[in-house]
């Protein structure tokens, strides 16, 4: 059948543990049933957001599905900024945050379903030094052990507990002066937060008033892991000691590391060593279906 209503489908086959298998059923199944053409692109890993890009432009679709991790739904997002498209998640990655953040937790049938449906918003990302953040970036602890987790050859919650020792261990805190439209902030620091979103892939809130819609990004800024603070954070208390953390919602902001240079990490990808930041939100940046 043909039909002018187009879907592209970009799966990444190596993400996460799930049979892909089911992905693809149910995607052709619901676009037929839906009158849409379908168009399948599997990543390679090399080149993909030029090909996904192009692609786009060619097809012109309504939608486009991803079926992948983080990175793949990033990647996949900044192919389509710019255009009408729509974007559908449908997340099997090993870490699923930002589908987390979005609402998107159920099956991968109820994601389909999702995926198609008429409930669209828009979501903001941040520009990070000229690259995009769709979720959470950091500067300091986190970013470290983004490095070291990446560097190991462990996997799961074993390795991840392993390397989180080794970071706590090795870690220092930092001098940071943080400059937005209302102040200048200087503090030592154990972590600098660049929040579009609320949780981390692993399910921890660290930003309770995140939202990915509302124009603004928060930063998070932590001087220690202190027992309370966190308990509260999880809690979805936003009430901190400020002598311990800060949250602070913002557009823009320049982060200058003073004393020395801090690890930095983007959505789960370790970026190297930094001294300065600047980030600006990227309002409207993309539309999203959700649930
Ligand atoms: N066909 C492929 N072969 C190997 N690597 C690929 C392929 N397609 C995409 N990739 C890589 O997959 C990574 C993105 O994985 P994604 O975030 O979607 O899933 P994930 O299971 O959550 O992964 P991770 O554990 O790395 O977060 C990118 O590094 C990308 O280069």
């Amino acid at each position: 059948m043909f039909s002018e209503r187009k879907v592209l489908l970009v799966v990444n086959p190596i993400s996460g543990d799930v049979n892909k298998d089911v992905v693809f059923e149910e995607v052709i199944e619901t676009a037929a049933a839906k009158g849409y053409d379908l168009r399948i692109y599997t990543t390679t890993g090399e080149h993909d957001l030029e090909t996904i890009r192009e692609m786009v432009g060619n097809i012109k679709p309504e939608r486009v599905l991803v079926a992948g991790g983080d990175g793949t739904i990033s990647l996949t997002a900044e192919a389509v900024q710019g255009s009408d498209v729509i974007m559908g998640v449908i997340p099997v990655g090993s870490a699923n945050g930002l589908a987390m953040d979005f609402g998107i937790t159920g099956s991968i049938t109820e994601a389909v379903e999702v995926a198609f449906g008429d409930k669209i918003i828009g979501i903001d990302a941040v520009c990070i030094n000229n690259e995009v953040s769709l979720h959470l970036s950091d500067i300091g602890l986190n970013a470290l052990l983004v490095k070291n987790y990446e560097s190991s050859d462990t996997r799961g919650k074993l390795g991840y507990a392993r390397e989180m020792l080794k970071t706590l261990s090795e870690h220092e805190n930092f001098l940071v002066k943080i400059t937005t439209a209302n102040e200048v902030i200087e503090t030592e620091a154990l972590i600098v937060i660049i929040a579009n979103a609320q949780k981390y892939g692993t399910g921890v809130t660290i930003n309770p008033t995140g939202d990915m819609s509302d124009g603004f990004f928060e930063l998070v800024i932590a001087k220690k892991l202190d027992f309370i603070e966190t308990a509260k954070i999880l809690a979805g208390s936003t009430d901190f000691n400020p002598e311990i953390m800060r949250v602070i919602s913002v557009e823009k902001a320049d982060i200058e590391c003073l004393d020395k240079e801090a690890h930095f990490q983007i959505d789960g990808e370790y970026k190297g060593m930094v001294r300065n930041l600047e980030a600006h939100i990227l309002k409207d940046y993309i539309k999203v279906a959700i649930p």
